[in-house]
């Protein structure tokens, strides 16, 4: 019998009715401009925890909790291993996401959370592997039986500040009945993230490189999930965190370094999440609901800082201008994933346990945001989210310098580098370890992309190392060979949500899938 926490409900709605796994994971974005959560999240025992899970593979564990939010009716035991087996057999590591314990010696309890070692170098692997094979898997069911020329298709549209772009691109490409385009801000990701998205040949992908910033390109998407013509006759489809499997994925990796960090046993952990659009964070805060006895998830934010404002002041404001920094990634005003942790404080906090009144609440609340650049959280839910969440700010400079400080101070292993993302994580995590003055904690610091990607960054910070060599030490020869390759993608002169339909268009007709 299908359980309350497999099936889905949008963040903004009052309606008692509700979506079924697949529906909310095809369909991706409320058709009233939500987001699709489980409205129950389920609960395991400590029993569960520290008996059996925490002797699991990372693709067991995987199964254990995907189950949980997927009716065996929707996706079958075989058929769901089968999918979590297939999605991490493309990683570099047996462990999919390996955890680097004490990475400055036994006096910290610092642990790096390594989530880098799919296919395009960033932590988004761990969920759009997984999502790419999913959206193979429902097409093949429906089209089974329909003539060609009447099978669906989807159309996936993305926004990306560099990582979800392509690990989206190699989720999906050369899938049957999928196409896809990424949008992406002009001049404002990296070198190589932009190789990445632009040499792949399939033809089932194009980028589109839009003269703006990526909430620019985030609101384009939402626009367009919102365009009831365009989508039904596209059927568009998401691949952003506002899609429920990319954050169900995510869980996972929560509770297998939660083990590998207290070897399986009940422990303190704290975990440190550089954070943009809250998706990776929100995976943190389902593990912790589910059971795992995490004491706090610490949100670690660039200048880009609507978060760590909010939990300080209640207050959800969107700031006038993106701050340019050296973790791009995280160059993000809206959050847009925040929205679900908002539905959760709203329906504990404010709404007497109702779903329905939360919706309702959430959408005042996404309302007054539209039209006055703000609102106001009732400081009970904020208290609830800060016996959850804690934040840090931190800045170019301390994100410099922490790239710097790990590096002379690593010792297991020795010179290791960071990627600008994961050292405002890793900064977040040093500020803590320095308050908390508490040997009996362990900081889980999520490593949320390569080195390699971000260059300038990190050779900003290490150049002036005797010896030290981004070619020798950090490029990865597969990323390296990228330059030599032949580029595609398409201008969009102006974030226009018009102009990035009509290039949709026009290259889905030259597609001809
Ligand atoms: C490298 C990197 N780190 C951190 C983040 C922030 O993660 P989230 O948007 O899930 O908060 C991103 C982008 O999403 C990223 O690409
Ligand atoms: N930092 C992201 C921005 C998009 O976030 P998503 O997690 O919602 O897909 C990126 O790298 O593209």
């Amino acid at each position: 019998m299908v359980t309350t926490s497999q099936v889905y409900r949008s963040t903004r709605s009052s309606d008692k009715a509700t979506k079924t796994f697949e529906e909310a994971v095809i369909q991706g974005l409320a058709s009233d401009g939500g987001l699709f959560i489980p409205p129950t999240i389920p609960q395991v025992s400590h029993e569960t925890l520290f008996n059996k899970w925490s002797k699991l593979s990372f693709q067991e564990l995987a199964f254990e909790i995907m189950r949980l939010y997927v009716d065996p009716q929707e996706i079958p035991d075989a058929d769901l291993k089968e999918l979590i087996n297939r999605s991490y057999s493309t990683f570099r590591s047996d462990e999919v996401t390996p955890l680097v314990k004490n990475i400055t010696g036994d006096k910290e309890n610092l642990h790096i959370l390594e989530l880098f070692h799919g296919p395009t170098y960033a932590f988004k692997d761990v969920a759009l592997q997984f999502v790419g094979n999913l959206f193979e898997y429902f097409l093949q069911r429906t089209n089974k039986d329909l003539p060609e020329g009447q099978k669906k298709q989807i159309t996936v549209v993305g926004a990306t500040s560099g990582d979800t772009g392509s690990a989206a691109i190699y989720g999906l490409r050369g899938k049957k009945d999928v196409s896809v385009f990424i949008l992406y801000p002009t001049g404002r990701i990296s070198p190589i993230q932009e190789e990445q998205m632009t040499t792949v040949p399939d033809k089932n992908v194009q980028t589109l490189s839009v003269k703006g910033t990526f909430d620019n390109c985030q609101d384009i998407v939402k626009a367009i999930f919102g365009d009831k013509e365009f989508n039904s006759k596209h059927n568009v489809g998401a691949v952003n965190s506002i899609n429920w499997a990319r954050i169900l994925a995510q869980i996972t990796y929560y509770f297998y370094s939660y083990f590998k960090a207290t070897n399986g046993t009940e422990g303190r952990v704290k975990f440190v999440v550089p954070s943009g659009n809250f998706g990776d964070i929100l995976a943190g805060f389902f593990a912790k609901k589910m059971g795992l006895p995490v004491e706090k998830l610490v949100i670690a934010t660039n200048e880009n800082d609507i978060l760590d404002r909010f939990l300080k002041s209640g207050t959800y404001e969107r700031s006038d201008k993106v701050a340019v920094t050296l973790s791009p990634a995280m160059d993000i005003l809206i959050s847009s994933n925040f929205e679900r942790l908002l539905w959760f404080l709203a329906r504990d906090y404010l709404a007497s346990n109702d779903d329905l009144k939360a919706g309702k609440i959430v959408n005042d609340w996404f309302q007054q945001l539209k039209t006055e650049g703000k609102f106001q959280v009732d400081s009970v839910a904020i208290k609830g989210a800060l016996s959850d969440f804690a934040s840090e700010r931190v800045s170019d400079s301390e994100t410099s310098a922490t790239i710097k400080k790990m590096y002379q101070e690593s010792v297991n292993p020795k010179k290791y580098v960071l990627d600008p993302h994961t050292a405002v994580g890793v900064c977040a995590a040093e500020r803590l370890i320095a308050a908390d003055k508490d040997s009996s904690i362990n900081y889980i610091s999520l490593s949320t992309a390569h080195p390699a990607k971000f260059a300038d960054a990190v050779n900003k910070a290490l150049s002036s190392f005797e010896g030290y060599s981004f070619e020798k030490d950090v490029l990865p020869a597969e990323l390296k060979k990228l330059s030599t390759l032949q580029k595609k993608l398409k201008f969009v002169e102006r974030p226009d949500v018009e102009l990035v339909k009509a290039a949709i268009e026009e290259e889905l007709a030259k597609m001809d899938l």
